[in-house]
């Protein structure tokens, strides 16, 4: 596994560029058996990051639809999707080396061939790896709120990553966000209200139930014992 998250950029005169990013690039601590598990199920697997567009057909050996994770932490709920879903090929995109470690783990252990993981930064995945119009679905569950006003720039869910989405998804295709913060939802809502093509499937043009399908995620499990109100967003892509 290359263990690099983001691409070093430059200017000119070769002068570093400090991105602005939706993650913190930190030592994070990680256990034996995770730099065990990394080392035993990357091979089989794990999506180094890479300048060209995936062969989707090529991955997983067949041309079911694609669902993108993005964020999906240590992977429990994003591996228990793809279980409860065969006949759909699932991609989860994470920074988190740790957490990347636990999903091949609990992948192996389902013994699922439906998952691939890329440890790298999102919106250079995105950029770089995903053909237009491949996408079924998109899913962000619990993405970081950064919540201080002098930190929303930090934000995943801006207009100008939704767009990038948008490209992405094929027409009829969903993306699905939830988040415990009531702010960053009608942050969301905002963002998305000017981009094409992208319909908010909520009769009240703001959040849905939880759909069944939804498995609860680690992340949420905390922020209901907290008491915190979760709020998710269904949109589709239209022509
Ligand atoms: C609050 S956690 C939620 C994790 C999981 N979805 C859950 O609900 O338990 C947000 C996750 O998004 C990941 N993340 C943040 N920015 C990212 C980026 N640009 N690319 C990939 N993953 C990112 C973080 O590493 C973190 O694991």
């Amino acid at each position: 596994m290359k263990n690099n998250i983001l691409i070093p950029q430059y200017n000119k005169n070769g002068i570093f560029l400090r991105q602005i990013r939706s993650f913190v690039c930190r030592r994070s601590r990680i256990t034996q058996s995770q730099l065990k598990w990394i080392k035993k199920y990357w091979p089989l697997m794990g999506i180094d990051f890479q300048l060209e567009a995936l062969n989707f057909l090529y991955i997983f050996n067949c041309d079911a639809p694609i669902v993108l994770e993005i964020g999906f932490g240590s992977g429990e709920s994003l591996v228990q999707t793809a279980i409860n879903f065969p006949d759909k090929n699932f991609l989860g995109v994470e920074v988190y080396k740790s957490g990347i470690g636990s999903c091949l783990h609990f992948a192996h252990i389902a013994k699922i061939k439906n998952l691939r993981v890329i440890y790298h930064d999102v919106t250079e995945v995105i950029h770089n790896m995903i053909m237009d119009n491949t996408l079924s679905k998109v899913q962000i569950f619990f993405p970081d709120p950064w919540k201080k006003k002098r930190h929303h720039k930090r934000r995943l869910i801006q207009s100008k990553f939704l767009e990038a989405i948008s490209k992405k998804l094929i027409v009829g295709g969903t993306l699905h966000i939830a988040t415990d913060s009531e702010e960053y939802a009608f942050y969301i809502l905002e963002e998305i209200k000017n981009i094409k093509n992208y319909i908010n499937l909520s009769k009240k043009n703001n959040f849905i139930l939880r759909p069944i399908s939804r498995i609860t995620t680690k992340f949420e499990k905390k922020g209901h014992m907290r008491g915190n109100n979760i709020f998710d967003l269904l949109f589709q892509l239209q022509e």
